[in-house]
């Protein structure tokens, strides 16, 4: 709600009467702080404060509670001597607060915050967020709201309970002021969803987890963990709860990584919100940027060029297409191979590359076909070198030797790694040598039946041993049933890897939370597309929209259809989690990961190159995946889109 500036003097100035009454002593900082404080009640903001004000701190001065989240607030300017004591006051209080759907309160939702003029040290460094009394209104922004009113009522009511010691303080508006806007204009969601999407802002995660998310959160390793699980059920909400959790209780920089080049940004984003007293100590990049990152800084020269990489490869396919063929027509299919299974593996001999096991390559391999590829392979990494040229593995091996050779010079207090499914081995090598040895340090994040990629290992092959500490989560929140109901048909495996070896969960064995929802599908003739795009968009808010496709040149189709019938795209590569107008369109390499109210996918006829038997069920098995993560993006409304004819 926004008062006018008569109703706002009127507010602040009850604010100030009520704070002389009760606390008649108080500095000059803290009377400005929590006058102002107090003024936002009058906003449906919830202030307690604690009744023996100003004896100075071992717990926060005040709880504020809104939309907006859980703030604990110490009004000070010099910082005090223990924060660690008021966070975990703080923390006990809230803790067995249940909120709906059976989730409790996060003890990672509730934000410190020190007002005043107070500098962090290194000994306290990203425990609190340092608020100059200037930029006290950014308690109050309206973008970041994360609950509905009525839990966030509930929720000051609970804690009021819990904290006998403190006592609400309220101030009322002057006159009737106008109702708060809602969090989502009525035009952005279709009519029927408003309701829904009232009751489950999507940032509640931010506050209120459910208690097994809660306990993984809270939960010391001794060594690398594991967090799996089907998707939606929370895994990097967990994450990053875990990275507030442990960047909390410790100094040193705090990494969060994926393959995904366009994820990172998304969940920094989100994290900035959660933990805005971290910021400036977590970094999110995407694994080869790091590497890029680090071979600058240490003055090791790599040419990494796509041009070059492509045309070593055709060369090298040139002069051993008819061996291969022989075997499986397809070049992608031997593509793959080279880049996933022997690079992407790390292999340097041929001897290795006959002993090993090619999880998720259906053709079988024998001795003498196996030193076919591995001349097609030493034939590309000849090409390379005659060109004085790199591909992205060569990236992530040379940072791990760089690594190797000389650690970090300030090492990092936890390495979170995001859809770890999709790291090829030398990038997990690499991971286990920037995350080192430590409690809490690394945090392997994924899920076996969202592989986008072909090519696999076990954690154990990259020597991270996870036994004991890995976990998996079940409970989907994100997709409502009927979106759930239709993945679930998608046959993208009955059984699934738990990423090191044992049984996983499927989907289909996910627990569901949110009901309604709806998914439609739609098939017809290319010529038809765009108007049945633009039909299905008309209604939907478009800013929280994807459109997912298979590849790349569907997608730019697809934008191009959507952009002539004058719908504004953003592609995929550039969203960066920050809010706009525009439908989203990409493929669903670049989806993964994220999640949008509503999803069209669009499935136009298949190149099918691959002819043999085994590489044919591959492929298949791949594609079903991709359409699993696809159809899992959708939170709320999902319509798929099948394009006949030929390719
Ligand atoms: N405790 C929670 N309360 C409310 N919503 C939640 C909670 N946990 C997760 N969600 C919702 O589910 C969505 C998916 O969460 P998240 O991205 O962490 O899942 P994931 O398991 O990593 O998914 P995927 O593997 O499909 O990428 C979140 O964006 C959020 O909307």
């Amino acid at each position: 709600m926004v008062l006018s500036a008569h109703a706002k003097r009127h507010v602040q100035r009850q604010a100030s009467e009520l704070l002389a009454k009760h606390f008649p002593t108080l500095d000059p900082l803290r009377r400005n702080v929590l006058n102002e404080l107090v003024s936002h009640t009058a906003e449906g903001w919830h202030l307690l404060l604690r009744a023996d004000l100003p004896r100075s701190a071992d717990r926060a001065d005040a709880f504020l509670v809104g939309r907006t989240g859980v703030f604990a607030v110490v009004v000070a300017d010099q910082p005090p001597e223990q924060v660690q004591p008021v966070l975990r006051h703080a923390e006990e209080r809230f803790a067995s607060i249940r909120g709906s759907q059976g989730r409790l309160v996060a003890p990672t939702a509730i934000t410190l915050v020190v007002v005043g003029g107070v500098k962090r040290s290194p000994r306290n460094s990203g425990a609190f967020w340092a608020l100059p009394v200037a930029d006290l209104d950014q308690l109050f922004r309206r973008g970041d709201t994360r609950l509905p009113r009525r839990q966030a009522d509930d929720l000051a009511r609970a804690a009021n309970d819990r904290l006998p010691d403190y006592s609400f303080f309220v101030v009322q508006p002057p006159e009737r002021e106008p109702e708060p806007e809602g969090l989502l204009a009525a035009q952005d969601v279709t009519e029927g969803q408003l309701a829904a999407a009232l009751e489950r802002p999507f940032e509640s995660w931010m506050t209120f987890l459910h208690p097994q998310q809660h306990a993984v959160v809270k939960r010391d390793y001794g060594g690398p963990a594991r967090i799996s699980g089907p998707a939606g059920t929370g895994k990097t909400v967990v994450a990053l709860h875990r990275m507030r959790h442990v960047g909390r209780r410790n100094v040193g920089p705090l990494l969060f990584t994926t393959f995904v080049r366009t994820l990172p940004a998304v969940h920094e984003s989100a994290f900035r919100q959660l933990a805005p007293e971290l910021a400036e100590r977590a970094e999110f990049q995407n694994l080869h940027s790091w590497a890029r990152t680090l071979l600058v800084h240490r003055e090791v020269e790599l040419n990494v060029n796509p041009a070059a990489i492509d045309n070593a490869f055709a060369r090298a396919w040139l002069r051993h297409r008819g061996a291969l063929q022989e075997i499986e027509p397809a070049y992608d299919y031997w593509h793959t191979e080279v880049d996933r299974v022997i690079k992407g593996r790390g292999l340097r001999t041929l001897a290795e590359y006959k002993q090993i096991l090619r999880r998720g390559r259906r053709l079988a391999l024998g001795d003498a076909q196996r030193e076919r590829v591995w001349s097609f392979y030493e034939s590309y990494r000849d090409n390379l070198v005659a060109r004085g040229a790199h591909d992205y593995h060569d990236m992530l091996i040379a940072a791990h030797a760089e690594l190797v050779r000389q650690p970090l010079e300030s090492p990092y207090a936890m390495v979170v790694v995001d859809e770890v499914q999709d790291v090829t081995l030398t990038g997990l090598r690499l991971l286990r040598e920037i995350a080192g040895d430590g409690q809490n340090r690394l945090l392997l994040v994924g899920d076996g039946q969202q592989q986008v990629y072909p090519g696999g290992w076990r954690l154990s092959d990259a020597g991270i041993p996870v036994q004991g500490r890995g976990e998996v989560l079940k409970v989907n929140y994100r997709n409502r049933s009927g979106i759930l109901d239709f993945a679930r048909r998608i046959d993208a495996g009955n059984s699934v890897d738990d990423l090191d070896g044992a049984a996983g969960v499927v989907l289909r064995d996910a627990e569901v939370v949110n009901a309604g929802g709806r998914a439609e599908t739609w098939t017809g003739r290319r010529t038809d597309l765009a108007a049945a795009l633009v039909d299905t968009l008309r209604p939907l808010p478009h800013g929280h929209t994807a459109l997912i496709t298979f590849t790349k040149h569907d997608a730019d189709e697809c934008r191009r259809l959507l952009e002539s019938a004058g719908v504004p795209t953003q592609s995929l590569e550039h969203h960066t989690g920050e809010p706009d107008d525009r439908v989203k369109v990409g493929t669903v390499h670049r989806a993964k990961g994220l999640d949008f109210r509503a999803v069209l996918a669009v499935q136009f006829p298949a190149l099918d190159s691959a002819n043999s038997d085994a590489a044919r069920r591959e492929a298949a098995e791949l594609r079903d995946r991709q359409r699993l993560v696809a159809a899992t993006r959708a939170r709320d409304f999902l319509w798929w889109g099948v394009v006949e004819g030929a390719a």
